[in-house]
């Protein structure tokens, strides 16, 4: 199975509205209500998949049962760490007469240390059980930088494969920790590690600086630019597939998920990768990271992966 960690969930309030106008009165077309944060939303496609999938990290108060609940209607089992604190709430804006997303995310409530030791029994237990454990997403305060550090090495330590879709410091140090994969799209790369990225040797240059920090498979997605995929043997390249969006949220949460499974089934690399970016490319396209498996397989024949070594 697949253990998803999410540290900061978040019930997703997805609003369109035609021609968005900060400053005024803006007229709601339609709203749409879903379990997220980057570890659920992974589960939520493992569950498209076919794959069995379990969902841990910190919930609270009325929007952590409703989360809970959620998953569970889904199919998705949970075992969360119940804190006395009210889950987060984030809101995206589409604005369908230009396709713009806009974000506002919140930080989420502080988590007290004493609910620390109950994470990492559950981390613990569920990596015993998993062959591969993902690892995604904001920390809310209270939490130090180093937490995904001292997770994935609970979990490495089970034999677990482990996924760490994270940014910045959280993500410089979670690297000590040698995940199986790190997933940051290319912001996240400039903005972590400080750079300016101006060409694709550039991405590749820093891939291979993490691989030689340990790190098996590094993954760089690029929006509408497609993908970079860095082993220490393979270096692939993926166009992206054209499609009108209808939202971009929980895109590259799809393409962490399609990784995870094919690392669980133990796929050709190749193949995993096109899977990726077809289940991504799906969530764009429909607005929502839920597909049933075959919708997944029959769009990856549309996918271009081009081997560079
Ligand atoms: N506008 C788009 N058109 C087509 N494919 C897209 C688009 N945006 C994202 N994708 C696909 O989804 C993948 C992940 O998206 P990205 O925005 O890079 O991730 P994240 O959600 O982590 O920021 C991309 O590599 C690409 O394959
Ligand atoms: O678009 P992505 O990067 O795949 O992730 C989308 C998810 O991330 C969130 O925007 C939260 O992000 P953070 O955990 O980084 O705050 C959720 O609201 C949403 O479900």
């Amino acid at each position: 199975m697949i253990t998803t960690v999410t540290l900061n969930p978040a019930v997703d309030k997805t609003i369109e509205i035609h021609g968005f106008k900060p400053g005024t009165v803006n007229r709601i077309l339609g709203t749409r209500i879903e379990a997220g944060g980057k570890g659920i939303n992974v589960s939520k496609v493992l569950k498209s998949l076919g794959a069995s999938t379990l969902s841990t990290g910190f919930a609270g108060g009325e929007s952590g049962r409703w989360i809970n609940q959620w998953l569970k209607d889904k199919g998705i089992e949970t075992d969360f760490v119940w804190v006395d604190q009210e889950t987060r709430t984030n809101i995206k804006i589409i604005d369908t007469e230009t396709s713009i997303i806009t974000d506002i995310n919140d930080k989420g409530k502080r988590i007290e240390k004493i609910y620390l030791k109950g994470l990492y029994d559950l981390v613990e237990k569920w990596a015993e059980k998993s062959k591969v454990m993902v690892f995604a997403g904001s920390i809310p305060d209270g939490l130090s930088n180093s937490i995904y550090t001292h997770l994935i090495e609970i979990a490495s330590n089970k034999g677990c494969k482990t996924i760490l879709d994270t940014e910045g410091e959280q993500l410089l140090q979670g690297i000590y920790a040698k995940p199986y994969m790190i997933k940051p799209n290319i912001d996240e790369l400039e903005s972590s590690l400080k750079v300016k990225i101006n060409n694709e040797n550039d991405i590749i240059n820093h891939c291979e600086g993490f691989i030689e920090k340990g790190i098996q498979f590094v993954v760089v997605s690029m929006g509408a630019e497609g993908a970079v995929f860095v082993s220490k043997k393979n270096v692939l390249r993926a166009e992206s597939v054209p499609v009108e969006v209808k939202s971009t949220v929980g895109a590259g949460d799809s393409m962490v998920a399609a990784f995870a499974y094919g690392m669980m089934k133990d796929y050709p690399l190749e193949e995993t990768f096109k899977l990726a970016v077809a289940a991504a490319t799906l969530s764009v396209k429909k607005g929502t990271t839920l597909h049933a498996i075959h919708e997944i397989e029959n769009f990856k024949e549309k996918v271009n992966v081009k081997k560079l070594r």
